[in-house]
Formats: C-alpha cells, sequence, structure tokens
C-alpha cells in the first residue's frame, strides 16, 4: 500500500515534467501487480570467477529497490561506463523500467543495471517491481506524438521479455519503430 502511495506519486511528477493529464500517467500504475524479489549475495572470495546479476534492464515499469545493509554491489551503466550505486540508509533506489520507457515514448530510459559481489561482505536487498499498462496494452501514451514503439498486449509483452532475456537481448530494441529518420 505504502509502495503504491509512492509509485503514485512518483507518476504524479513525471506526468507534470511529461506535460500529460496526471491521471492518465497513474492511471496506468493504478491496481497493476506488484511482485516482489528477496535477494541475497554471499561474501565472495573470487568475484572475477562469478557473475552475481548480469548486465540487464527491469521489464517492468518501475523498481524500488532497498538496501538491508550498507555493502555496494549495485552499477548503472550510463554512455557505456559503470557507476556505483551508494547504499543510503532508509532511502530507496529507484529504476525506470522497460514499461516506463514505452510509456514516456523513450523520455524516461530503462536503466542498464548489474551486481556485482563484494569480497568481504554478504548483501541483501529487497526489490519491488511495478506491472503498468494502458488498457491491457504496452505502448506508449497517445498524449505523446508520434509512437516510438508498437504497441503490445501485456501477455505477449511479458513472453517477449522472458524470451529476449534468455537469449541476451533487449526486447525494447524489438518494439522500435523505424520511421526512415
Ligand atoms: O539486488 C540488486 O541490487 C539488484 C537486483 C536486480 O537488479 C533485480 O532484481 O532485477
Ligand atoms: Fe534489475
Amino acid at each position: 500500500m505504502e509502495m503504491s502511495d509512492l509509485t503514485s506519486r512518483l507518476m504524479l511528477f513525471m506526468a507534470s515534467d511529461l506535460g500529460v493529464e496526471q491521471e492518465t500517467l497513474v492511471g496506468t500504475f493504478q491496481g497493476k501487480k506488484q511482485s516482489v524479489a528477496f535477494h541475497y549475495y554471499p561474501p565472495c572470495r573470487h568475484p572475477e570467477k562469478v557473475i552475481g546479476i548480469t548486465p540487464h534492464h527491469d521489464g517492468l515499469a518501475l523498481t524500488l529497490l532497498l538496501h538491508v545493509d550498507d555493502t555496494p554491489s549495485l552499477q548503472v551503466r550510463k554512455n557505456g561506463t559503470w557507476y556505483p550505486v551508494k547504499p543510503l540508509p532508509g532511502a530507496l533506489v529507484i529504476n525506470v523500467g522497460d514499461i516506463l520507457q514505452i510509456l514516456t515514448n523513450g523520455t524516461y530510459k530503462s536503466v542498464e543495471h548489474r551486481v556485482l559481489p563484494d569480497v568481504e561482505k554478504g548483501r541483501a536487498t529487497v526489490v519491488m517491481f511495478q506491472h503498468a499498462c494502458v488498457a491491457g496494452m504496452v505502448k506508449p501514451l497517445p498524449e505523446l506524438g508520434e509512437a516510438a514503439y508498437r504497441a503490445i498486449e501485456k501477455v505477449e509483452y511479458i513472453k517477449g521479455n522472458f524470451r529476449a532475456l534468455a537469449e541476451g537481448t533487449w526486447f525494447v530494441d524489438s518494439l522500435k519503430i523505424n520511421h526512415g529518420t
């Protein structure tokens, strides 16, 4: 419930930023599923030999991540460079996911991230993934002009996303519309 309130509030800010009706963006999240993952990464004396969590984008709309301890292992990629995300006590890390990138027609970018295990300390995180869709579809909000992604049913989107993840590709790429520019 608290998480829903928080995601709704974040969507209100994003709606103002995008210049769309607040209800339009908040409505894509309201009443939609949330899933939770608990991660524990044991300390690893040979980090070069293990993967942690491989680079990926979160396939749903928004990710709220709580660091249970102060072990830094999460990294985000920007312009080809990996940057560490420093855990802050009591703070949540908010990641834009693929569905939000599509809804906002590419204005908000889904962040690529990975987890590298720590040599000395274990690490635990609690992660909440927020679903979103527009009348059962994953597609850009019509208010945001010419669509940069094709519309797809949510069920097909989820299947395609898992398939692409298993193949090591990024499903969003396959939804991009080439307007010939
Ligand atoms: O535990 C973390 O820091 C990240 C987990 C993650 O990326 C995920 O569950 O998708
Ligand atoms: Fe992730």
